[in-house]
Formats: C-alpha cells, sequence, structure tokens
C-alpha cells in the first residue's frame, strides 16, 4: 500500500534539447543559468525556484509550463484565451520526463493574472456561470488582489496534478502565505500533488522537506532553507532592523 505522505511524482526531469549548432545568443540564452542548464531532476513533491531577480526562474517556470500544455499567460490545459506575448521563447528547447504523465494540473502566473481572471469572466459570462465554483463563487474581478489568489488555490486546485506557481506570494499577506502553505500540504498529503514554485517569500521556502533551487552565478544549485538571502536577509532585519536600516540610510562617503 502506497504510505501516505510519500513522495508522488509526475514530472521527474527536465533538460535542455541537444543544439545541433552552436548555442542561440539570444533571449533566453543569454541567461547563464538557462544556457548552461543541462539537467535539473525533481525528487520532492514541492520544489522551489529561488534567485535575485532576472535570474531566469520564470523563464524555466514558463517553458515548463508550455510543455506541459498549459496556457503560458496561466491556467490549465482547458484555457484558450489571447494575450500578448503567450508564447515560450524557451519552451521548444526544452524537454520532461514524465512517470507517470500527469493529465491535469494549472500554471499560475501573479504577473497575468489579471487577464485570467477576465478570461473566466468572459467564460461565465458565455452561459457557463459555473465556472465560477472554481473560484470562490464570484467573479475574481469582484475579489480583492489577495482574495482571488487565495479563492483559486482553495477552489481550483484539487486531484493528482501538477501545479507551477509563479510568485504565489505577490498578494498574499502573511497569514494568508500560511494558508496557503496549508492548501499545498493538503493537496500533496490527501490528492498526491506536485508543485514547483517560484517564490521569493521566506515563508514559502520554509515548507518542510522542499528541494530548494537557487539560481545564481549562471548556475542552479541545490540549497538549504537556512542558506538563502531569503531567510538571511529577512532574519537579519527582523533582528536587527535597526542597525540595518541605519547601515542602508548612511550618506556615502
Ligand atoms: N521576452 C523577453 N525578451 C527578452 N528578455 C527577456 C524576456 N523576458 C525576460 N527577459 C529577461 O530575461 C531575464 C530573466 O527573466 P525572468 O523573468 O525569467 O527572471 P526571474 O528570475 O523570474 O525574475 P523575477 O524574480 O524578477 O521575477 C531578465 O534579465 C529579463 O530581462
Amino acid at each position: 500500500m502506497e504510505k501516505k505522505g510519500a513522495a508522488r511524482l509526475y514530472l521527474r526531469s527536465i533538460r535542455l534539447k541537444a543544439f545541433t549548432g552552436p548555442i542561440p545568443q539570444h533571449y533566453p540564452f543569454t541567461i547563464p543559468a538557462i544556457r548552461d542548464l543541462n539537467e535539473l531532476e525533481f525528487t520532492k513533491n514541492v520544489t522551489f525556484f529561488c534567485g535575485e531577480n532576472g535570474s531566469g526562474k520564470s523563464t524555466l517556470l514558463e517553458a515548463i509550463a508550455y510543455q506541459s500544455g498549459f496556457h503560458t499567460a496561466g491556467g490549465s490545459k482547458g484555457n484558450q484565451y489571447e494575450v500578448d506575448a503567450s508564447n515560450s521563447d524557451l519552451g521548444d528547447y526544452l524537454q520532461l520526463s514524465w512517470l507517470p504523465k500527469a493529465t491535469d494540473g494549472f500554471f499560475f502566473r501573479a504577473e497575468t493574472f489579471y487577464q485570467f481572471a477576465s478570461h473566466i469572466d468572459q467564460v461565465a459570462s458565455e452561459g457557463n456561470p459555473q465556472v465560477l465554483d472554481s473560484y470562490g463563487g464570484k467573479s475574481l474581478h469582484q475579489q480583492s488582489h489577495g482574495e482571488s489568489f487565495l479563492s483559486l488555490f482553495t477552489n481550483r486546485l484539487g486531484g493528482r496534478a501538477i501545479y507551477l506557481l509563479d510568485e504565489p506570494e505577490a498578494a498574499l499577506s502573511p497569514q494568508r502565505q500560511l494558508s496557503l502553505l496549508r492548501v499545498i500540504h493538503d493537496l500533496i498529503n490527501e490528492e498526491n500533488a506536485q508543485f514547483i514554485i517560484a517564490t521569493h517569500s521566506p515563508i514559502l521556502l520554509g515548507y518542510p522537506d522542499a528541494a530548494i533551487y537557487l539560481f545564481e552565478d549562471g548556475e542552479i544549485t541545490e540549497t538549504e532553507y537556512e542558506h538563502t538571502e531569503h531567510y538571511q536577509i529577512t532574519k537579519y532585519f527582523l533582528d536587527h532592523r535597526e542597525k540595518m536600516l541605519e547601515d542602508i540610510f548612511k550618506e556615502d562617503d
């Protein structure tokens, strides 16, 4: 019998496809961590992508979403809608290894959430009002930013599926980030979900037994929670707020 809580994965690894010629010189291959990406393995139910702004986390997550068949501006396989720049520059170069293949899932993208919410309203207004049941029973636009995020997480996600979340903390209060940790925990333990999450949140990164992949210095390497800048800077700030502010605000010599 399958042990409750044991890792049950779908996406096992990703790799860049072999090039016939030299590596292209344009985006996304101008991102060092992407250009030198060999193979990345997934061994935990929760994998985090973390690293400095612009280090390539969203580019990689979007390419995984594209290859998983999800709309790259956010949604699942069933969501078809028009949005600017909904292609994935990296998608066609990425190879995914599944075992078994996840047939269900969702790509959450804070950046394009507004367009996704409008798409759901459109579907509801075209004779499918029941679609709103998956988003808290009312238009996502009629909920606050943070409420709409959590409505989606608590109502829309479920089943044996892979969830790709790009900065889900963007509108969430600390308390609601804790609620999201609970949602993730329940989906893993009760529904065998797999999560890959790009985040800057020291709260979300604290999820137990997660793999944290750090995008830094042109590499993607696994690290420990306490070794991340997100943890260290937040902890130092909370423990030494006055000293840190003094250092930040002091006049340059
Ligand atoms: N469509 C694009 N065309 C050209 N360059 C792009 C494009 N999208 C992103 N970039 C560049 O690629 C780099 C990586 O961007 P990406 O959005 O993947 O970073 P990120 O790690 O997710 O950053 P953040 O934490 O700020 O969300 C950035 O330097 C960005 O300017």
